[in-house]
């Protein structure tokens, strides 16, 4: 299952499985200026945000993720209409623990934001409303486009999510709902879909050329990372 809603006046275009779209890796074409957009991955432990990411950038299912410490960084080019345009995909950490130090740095020039729960976990569902919320206290506007987005549904059986009740929040804060699973390999293209609905909104609503973060911004951020992995106690 794939894109349960569409709300006009928030994204007036989702992305459709059948419009003609080319996809590029990143290393292709490295000549040909790309627009980048900072999409970050936020959400409770878990729910399945490397997974989710790692299939968008990556094709394959990851079995064996870490938790995430800090940010982990992956990114796609796609070619829109003839357009190229870089998703640079901050895959946040979701515990407390591993965030500390790098919260500031997931909401600085965010273009847009991905909630994930889980399908079978009501915690992390209900966790949603607070995430939101982190997202307001961290300044990201409203016209900073917002998916909410149901991970796992490949485990059927233990679903203690309907999806009447996630269609009932999104629709409260009027974004799109999506439910998949990074695991089924027949959901790709509905993974794929999340973010392209958001590519292709930015790329209709955000006609300036954004800078890349500099090379020693993306260091920075990296070592402040490996210090945090280095002084855990787990
Ligand atoms: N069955 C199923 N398992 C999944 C799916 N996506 C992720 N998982 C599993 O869920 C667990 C957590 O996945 P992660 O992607 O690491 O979750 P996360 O939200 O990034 O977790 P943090 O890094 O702690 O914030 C792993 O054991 C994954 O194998 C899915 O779609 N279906």
């Amino acid at each position: 299952m794939a894109i349960i809603n569409k709300p006009a006046e928030q994204f007036d275009t989702v992305f459709s499985l059948n419009d003609s779209l080319e996809l590029s890796s990143h290393h292709e074409h490295e000549h040909v200026q790309s627009r980048i957009f900072k999409i970050i991955v936020i959400g409770d432990s878990n729910v399945g945000k490397t997974c989710l990411t790692y299939r968008f950038c990556g094709s394959a299912f990851l079995k064996n993720p870490e938790a995430t410490i800090g940010v982990d960084f992956r990114e796609r080019t796609l070619e829109l209409d003839g357009e190229r345009i870089k998703l640079q995909i901050w895959d946040t950490a979701g515990q407390e623990r591993f965030r500390k130090s790098m919260v500031e740095h997931y909401y600085r020039s965010v273009h847009a934001v991905i909630f994930v729960y889980d399908v079978t976990s009501l915690s992390s569902f209900e966790g949603i409303p607070e995430w939101v919320e982190e997202c307001k206290r961290h300044s990201v506007g409203p016209l900073v486009p917002r998916i909410i987005v149901g991970n796992k549904c490949d485990l059927r059986d233990r679903r203690e999510v309907p999806t009447s009740a996630a269609q009932c929040l999104a629709d409260s804060y009027n974004f799109p709902l999506f439910e998949t699973s990074a695991k089924d390999p027949a959901e790709k293209e509905h993974v794929d879909a999340i973010f392209l609905t958001l590519a292709y909104r930015l790329k209709c609503h955000k006609p300036l050329r954004l800078k890349e973060p500099s090379e020693s911004n993306m260091r920075n951020l990296w070592d402040q990372r490996e210090q945090e992995a280095a002084t855990c106690q787990c």
